[in-house]
């Protein structure tokens, strides 16, 4: 392995030195032919990493992992999961390697970590590598999420590779450089509790507290702490993504954050006619992880965290289960509030007063939407518009053109600000249609496509001259409800 000439990237190795059982050395595999797709400079420059030098030969190879500073140590982190509600013990990175830390221009504590580098340890049957569709995917949506103002890993760069991935049909490989305040799932701490070894566990605690919720440290209880700050921050961010139509597609457990970033863009997709039923993963047959479901899963992980953290909270298993039966009762009421916050911003209404009337109006706006499959998006710009005194584009949005008006009338009462409700209400987010068509123009050679729809979706508030289309529903014959597999 080479030194960085062109620039400087200093890492650090925090994880794989105070967790070593869970840090396993790995290599990324060979690139053929790198080519950059797509680079987030903005992020790069908020790393301290000069964009230029990531383009050169030597920044390339950062980006891919073949050239890392000498001394790099890139570890294959491991971590256990419950997916579609079945355990594995042993799931961890096995397309993916973290290079290693580093601290922003801001002083954060960043993880640079690669998807796609090649088979780890951890691989199992997999050959792994990805390919440059979902890679692109992640890309996408994981900057529209940050520029909605969601918690979100972040993707800084795609790099193709030059080699050919076998999937369901042969598709050109990609490594995805990522970027996060960290890669700790509820997942990891399944596999430090299933390893019996208390010190481990505590350890790997002490390292979550210490990166991401350091106001647990010097509590009386630091790990029920940890534990109620994860729920607070999985509560608010479960309820942005129901916000906005967010389906994550896959949350299993290895897939939850203890940071409260949103993590791994698989078969995600943002719902457009609502429906809770809606889900976006091709294996995904029995609807658990539809996008109303979101809010019971997000519980149900939690619950799998906590089991792991026992241990940690009381010596006697009675108390630790009561404990962490209480911090996880939080979470409800939580989610509860930040829906309800977030659904008087969209309805663009102040923070409180006219509990009983708001409360109706939010209780009965599912019904209303789901019985005539209303685009989530546009209608709540359409409801601005009903603010300013058109009702029109509401009304167009219902088969039966009346059936929302009583809603409204009794809304508008209330003198909602249609200004405020275009601040939080996007206009433009990565629907699914125009993410295939993206990705499918991407996998062709032509890159056109992407970068227009990353200028949209980084902008998702204004309103962009002659981008309607961006604005607008799946056509008929695309099918609001296609699924398809993520990786
Ligand atoms: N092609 C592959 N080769 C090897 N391992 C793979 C491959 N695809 C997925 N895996 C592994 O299968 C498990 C579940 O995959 P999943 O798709 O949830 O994760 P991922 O998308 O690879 O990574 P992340 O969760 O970090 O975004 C993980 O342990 C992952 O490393």
């Amino acid at each position: 392995m080479k030194g960085i000439s062109q620039f400087t990237v200093t890492l650090d190795h925090r994880f794989a030195r105070e967790l070593p059982e869970m840090a396993v050395a790995g290599q990324a595999a060979p690139v053929p032919d790198p080519r950059v797709l797509v680079l987030d400079e903005a992020l790069a420059a908020q790393l301290g990493l000069d964009a230029a030098g990531l383009r050169t030969a030597e920044g390339v190879g950062l980006l891919v992992g073949t050239t890392v500073p000498e001394d790099a140590r890139p570890v294959a982190q491991a971590y256990a999961g419950h997916q579609f509600g079945g355990y594995s013990p042993r799931l961890g990175d096995g397309r993916a390697l973290l290079l290693g830390e580093l601290v922003d221009v801001d002083g954060r504590v960043r993880d640079l970590h690669l998807k796609g580098s090649g088979r780890t340890p951890f691989a199992r049957g997999g050959d792994g590598l990805a390919a440059v569709g979902p890679m692109l995917r992640e890309f996408i949506v994981s900057n529209s999420m940050h520029a909605l103002g969601i918690p979100t890993t972040r993707s800084l760069a795609v790099v193709a590779t030059g080699r050919t991935v076998l999937r369901e049909t042969p598709q050109p490989g990609a490594v995805l450089a990522r970027v996060a305040a960290g890669h700790l799932r509820v997942g990891s701490f399944q596999y430090a509790r299933a390893t019996d070894d208390p010190d481990l566990l505590r350890r790997l605690a002490d390292h979550a507290i210490s990166r991401h919720h350091p106001a647990a440290a010097g509590v009386a209880q630091p790990y029920l702490a940890l534990f109620e700050a994860v729920v607070a921050a999985q509560a608010a961010l479960i309820a942005r993504w129901m916000l906005v139509g967010f389906v994550h597609g896959v949350m299993n457990t290895d897939n939850m954050t203890i940071s409260g970033e949103t993590i791994d863009y698989g078969p995600c997709a943002f719902m457009e006619a609502f429906d809770p039923a809606t889900v976006y993963s091709s294996i995904d047959h029995a609807g658990r992880y539809a996008y109303g479901n979101q809010p019971l899963v997000a519980e149900w992980n939690l619950a799998r965290l906590a089991e792991s953290l026992l241990p940690l909270l009381h010596d006697d298993e009675q108390q630790a289960v009561a404990l962490a039966v209480a911090a996880l009762g939080r979470f409800r009421p939580r989610y509860e509030a930040a829906w309800t916050a977030g659904m008087r911003a969209k309805l663009g209404l102040p923070a409180d007063g006219n509990e009983e009337i708001v409360a109706a109006l939010i209780g009965e706006l599912p019904g209303l939407l789901q019985a005539d499959h209303v685009d989530h998006t546009t209608f709540y710009r359409a409801l601005a518009t009903a603010a300013r005194g058109d009702i029109g584009p509401v009304r167009s949005h219902f088969v039966e053109e009346a059936a929302p008006e009583d809603w409204v009338t009794r809304w508008q009462t209330l003198g909602p600000d249609p200004d405020a409700m275009d601040r939080v209400n996007p206009l433009y987010i990565p629907r699914n249609h125009l993410v295939e068509e993206a990705l499918a123009a991407a996998t062709d050679g032509d890159l056109g496509p992407v970068e227009r729809l990353l200028e949209v979706v980084t902008a998702p508030y204004d309103e962009q001259a002659g981008r309607e289309r961006y604005a607008a529903a799946a056509p008929v014959d695309f099918g609001a409800y296609r699924t398809f597999r993520g990786t």
